[in-house]
């Protein structure tokens, strides 16, 4: 008895230790971490998002994750509220399931428009991650966007792939989806996890994600074993962009087909693709625009 009081008050502590305070301007989406016991969690559910529509896929999640008795945050973490804590927050879950929408700049990576792009190649890439559980899901626009249909979910299981997470909840593409093209879909054949269209097909998404997560159950993914879905899948060497201040013409060094230029100008970030650029407020992700160049 005395054991386990010790064990709780420290784990208490150690939570308040780690809280970070919000910067001013976020919303309040930002501010959302709360706990619904006292120690440590099983799974966090992370997200990035520009408008909102990952947010609510990554509630649904959440939702599903404590319907079926897993223990998780009562709520999804926001990527935004975490930068320069990643390591703090990851360490306090086995398992990851991480989400983000895909903003077409014409580049093949960084194309998230969340804080995702931000730490990729930095305090990401840094992380040593070996061994942890990891399920990623993505939104996209399947009709506007059908030759790029949530490409970025494919950049970010491959960022976490490299770090030697454990990958699981790869799904098939069946005939629910219409889009032509995906870099989301592996060699396997498959999504590399769960892909959701809350712009065309919002009334799927509860049924998506009932499915996944009952999968991810199947798979031994909460439960710290199993084996990997996709563990064998194919590691992805992405080159980052260069961050210009000045001008948006200037042009980075990737090797690939239509580098992007990532410009940050009076509190916006903006994704050019030599014919026109995404702008999305640094302060406020839900905020953005775009400008023909
Ligand atoms: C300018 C712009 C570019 C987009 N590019 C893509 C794209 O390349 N592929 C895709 O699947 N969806 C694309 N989308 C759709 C978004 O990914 C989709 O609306 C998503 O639900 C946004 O998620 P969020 O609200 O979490 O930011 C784009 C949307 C906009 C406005």
């Amino acid at each position: 008895m005395k054991v386990q009081y010790i064990a709780v008050v420290a784990v208490a502590i150690a939570q308040v230790q780690s809280f970070t305070p919000m910067p001013a301007g976020r919303t309040p989406a930002f501010r959302r971490q709360s706990w619904s016991t006292t120690q440590i969690e099983a799974t966090g559910v992370f997200f990035g998002t520009s408008t909102g529509n990952t947010e609510e896929v990554a509630d649904l999640l959440v939702a599903k994750l404590q319907e079926l008795g897993h223990d998780t945050p009562t709520e999804p973490i926001c990527v935004d509220g975490v930068v320069g804590e990643l390591k703090a927050e990851f360490d306090k879950y086995d398992s990851l399931i991480v989400g983000t929408p895909t903003w077409n700049t014409g580049a093949d990576i960084e194309r998230s428009g969340t804080a995702w792009d931000e730490v990729y190649y930095g305090e990401l890439g840094d992380l040593d991650l070996s061994g942890k559980n990891v399920a990623v899901f993505g939104l996209g626009d399947q009709l506007s966007y059908g030759d790029n249909y949530a490409d970025a979910t494919g950049e970010l299981h491959d960022v976490f792939s490299k770090l030697g997470c454990k990958i699981f909840g790869a799904t098939e593409v069946d005939d629910s989806y219409e889009h032509e093209a995906s870099k989301a879909i592996k060699d396997d054949g498959k999504f590399c996890g769960l892909l959701c269209d809350q712009v065309n097909q919002d009334d799927l998404s509860e049924d998506r994600v009932d499915k996944w997560v009952r999968q991810l159950q199947g798979e031994g993914f909460m439960s710290g074993g199993g084996e990997s879905a996709a563990s064998a899948a194919p590691v992805v060497e992405a080159v980052p962009t260069a961050v210009v201040s000045e001008p948006v013409k200037s042009i980075t060094t990737p090797p690939a087909s239509k580098p992007a230029v990532k410009v940050v100008r009076d509190g916006w970030v903006g994704h050019d693709n030599g014919e026109s650029t995404l702008w999305v407020n640094s302060e406020n992700r839900r905020e953005s625009y775009l400008t023909k160049n």
